[in-house]
């Protein structure tokens, strides 16, 4: 068992932007699901614990490796996922994972081999391995980016916003795949679909404006709403005048009209009703909820 412990980060970029603020957390191994919209600090985080920048204080521990200052250290016992998995143009999965084996120190060749047949395998892409990455789907892209994260026996593996851009029957088999990966190692998933973190997660964070305004498990956090989320379908044109009245946490189109969700400690008659809080619920009441309207 790991443990990673993570005590008041901060990081402001040279343009002022406050990046992390006071980031604590401590995870074991399992999924971890770190939630929160664009630009909440997601990958400022990750990049932080990948070793790939500098925070300006606070302080990352693996066990006993001591992450900012011995980035060597924890890059031995790292798999990462980046947000934007470069793929190289012409070059088989195989070639691409030797490539990779190699540059993680893995000089013998059969050792070598031997472990890039069994990544392709566990990816469910060996039948696949003499074709070229680049004609890859976005979903066997990822795998293949799995794959590669697994090399060296990474005792915490991160993966930043991964199921962009797939289609449902991708996103399956990539959660599928994280699932099973998850199981004796720490994995932090880092994304803004709520999807990701439900289907997943055991233990969570979620992000907003470089803060941490949740830590626990999503079942939690989502009992903490019971009882006081309401919902109801307005017209278009009332939606200012409900933000001003009630806080609203949710607001999505359901056959061409808005459907909004409210938090309310009391229920707010005026025809709401009351409604069992989803993960959804949960993480749009403790984000900045300004824009649900655009
Ligand atoms: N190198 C940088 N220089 C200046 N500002 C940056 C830099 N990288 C990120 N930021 C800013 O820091 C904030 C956090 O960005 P970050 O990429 O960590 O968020 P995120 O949660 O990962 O969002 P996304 O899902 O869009 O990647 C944003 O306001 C972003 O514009």
């Amino acid at each position: 068992m790991s443990t990673l412990k993570i005590n008041n980060l901060s990081k402001t970029y040279a343009n002022g932007v406050k990046a992390l603020d006071n980031v604590s957390l401590e995870l074991e191994n399992g999924m971890f699901g770190l939630l929160g919209p664009n630009g909440a600090g997601k990958s400022s985080l990750m990049r932080t614990l990948a070793t790939l920048q500098e925070a300006d204080s606070g302080t990352a521990t693996l066990d006993d490796i001591d992450i900012l200052n011995d980035p060597a250290e924890l890059r031995k016992v790292l798999g990462y996922l980046p947000q934007e998995f470069g793929v190289y143009p012409r070059i088989t999965a195989e070639q691409l994972l030797t490539h990779l084996a190699i540059l993680k120190g893995i000089t013998n060749a059969k050792e070598r081999k031997e472990l890039v047949n069994y990544l392709l395998d566990k990816v469910n892409l060996y039948e696949k391995r003499n074709k070229s990455v680049k004609g890859f789907s976005g979903g066997m892209k990822q795998r293949v980016g799995i794959a590669q994260a697994l090399i060296g026996n990474p005792k915490l593996i991160i993966v930043d916003e991964p199921t962009a851009g797939l289609d449902p029957g991708e996103r399956n088999r990539f959660y599928n795949l994280l699932a099973d990966v998850g199981k004796e190692v720490i994995v932090i998933l880092s994304t803004h679909i709520v999807e990701d973190v439900r289907e997943l997660c055991t233990k969570m964070a979620i992000m907003n404006l470089g803060e941490i305004v949740y830590h626990g498990s999503p079942q939690s956090a989502i009992e903490a709403l019971n009882g006081k989320v309401f919902q109801k379908i307005v017209s278009r044109d009332q939606l200012q005048g409900y933000a001003t009245d009630y806080k609203i946490i949710s607001n999505k189109m359901v056959g061409g009209q808005p459907l909004i969700h409210v938090f309310s400690e009391e229920h707010p008659q005026n025809g709401f009703e009351q409604v069992a809080p989803d993960l959804e619920d949960v993480f749009f009441s403790r984000i900045n909820t300004s824009n649900v309207l655009v």
